[in-house]
């Protein structure tokens, strides 16, 4: 049994113009130790799955199911239970912490609510886990409100309160993409660190392609493109060998130190066209594809397998080049 499956969920909102589709039949699955991060550019529907996933909305259609019940069954306990085991790191840790609450009041009562803490030791409970996410605490420290930490102590005390109620899995959304690139890496190694010690998936979202190769090295890749699920597979062969033309794109943009490699770059065909609208119909990349056909313009590609577990959803995958010049890999 899966920890989490997203079936053939679709979404849209509310807007004055009508209602506006987010999401369009989109699948994903994670086991228990999965890591699997979702890439695409902003807009494209990400924090939706996120929120979808964590049970803020509600799908218009298909099912969210956490091991194996579908999410909106979850009442009384049984969410609260739901909304323990999967928790969220929100790019801004203003997001889940209290500017008002000391240290000790925003993590301490979810502690002592889901016994994972006695009153007369909750403190040491507390200290623990902030040296559990690197930072040199003390029962002083507790005493802090948010806006007296750092950017990156701050991002560490939200992990620590997402660790802190042992979560099944951690939806991070843009975990880093608030902080200075110097400490980057550092957050990224912690998130990976607990997925190491403990039994825990992620579901990681970022627009930076960059991040995601990093964090999910041994995990798997799923592209977006407005709402639509592209691309998927194992992360080391949607990164070596992509085989949708906007993962191409996606890969073409993360930045390179060497300039040969770099000027290389800047040679490959651009784009048809920078058009971002939708297109009622067909392939939903087909306005900025340099390899469209009519075909394309007449359906959108159903997900196709290329190779174990990898698929694509285009009609010509074999179009798209090589990656190796494009990274430096020889
Ligand atoms: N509550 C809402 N009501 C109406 N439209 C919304 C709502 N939330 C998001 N949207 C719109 O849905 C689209 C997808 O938003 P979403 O935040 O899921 O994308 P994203 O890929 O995470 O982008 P970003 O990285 O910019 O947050 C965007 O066009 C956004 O403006």
């Amino acid at each position: 049994m899966s920890l989490l499956d997203v079936d053939m969920v679709s979404h849209w909102y509310p807007t004055t113009a009508g209602d506006r589709p987010v999401l369009d039949k989109v699948s994903l699955s994670l086991d228990h130790d999965d890591v699997l991060a979702v890439v695409g550019e902003s807009g494209c529907g990400k924090t939706t799955l996120g929120r979808l996933v964590i049970g803020e909305e509600t799908p218009t259609h298909g099912q969210v199911r956490f091991e194996d019940r579908d999410v909106r069954s979850f009442k009384g306990k049984d969410f609260r239970a739901y909304r323990r085991a999967v928790q969220v790191v929100h790019q801004d840790p203003y997001a889940s912490l209290n500017p008002g609450l000391t240290i000790e009041d925003a993590l301490g009562p979810a502690l002592l609510h889901h016994r994972l803490a006695r009153r007369a030791t909750v403190r040491d409970e507390l200290v623990r886990i902030l040296r559990e996410v690197g930072l040199d605490a003390t029962q002083a420290f507790l005493r802090r409100y948010p806006h007296q930490l750092s950017g990156g102590q701050r991002q560490r005390v939200a992990i620590a309160r997402a660790m802190s109620l042992r979560p099944q899995l951690v939806v991070a959304d843009e975990p880093t993409s608030m902080l200075d690139v110097s400490m980057r890496l550092a957050i990224l190694d912690l998130l990976l660190s607990f997925q190491r010690e403990r039994q825990l998936a992620y579901l990681f979202i970022s627009h930076d392609f960059g991040v995601v190769r990093y964090f999910s090295q041994a995990g798997r890749i799923l592209v977006m493109f407005y709402g639509v699920l592209v691309e998927e597979g194992p992360a080391e062969q949607v990164i070596q060998d992509p085989r949708h033309p906007y993962t191409y794109r996606l890969l073409q943009a993360i930045p390179v130190p060497d300039p040969a490699l770099a000027r290389r770059r800047q040679r490959e065909p651009a784009e048809e066209s920078v058009d971002s609208a939708l297109p009622p119909v067909g392939c939903v990349f087909q306005n900025r594809c340099p390899f469209v056909e009519a075909r394309c313009r007449a359906s959108q590609p159903p997900l196709a397998e290329v190779s174990g577990g990898h698929r694509t959803a285009c009609f010509f995958p074999e179009r798209v080049p090589d990656i190796d010049h494009l990274l430096g890999v020889h």
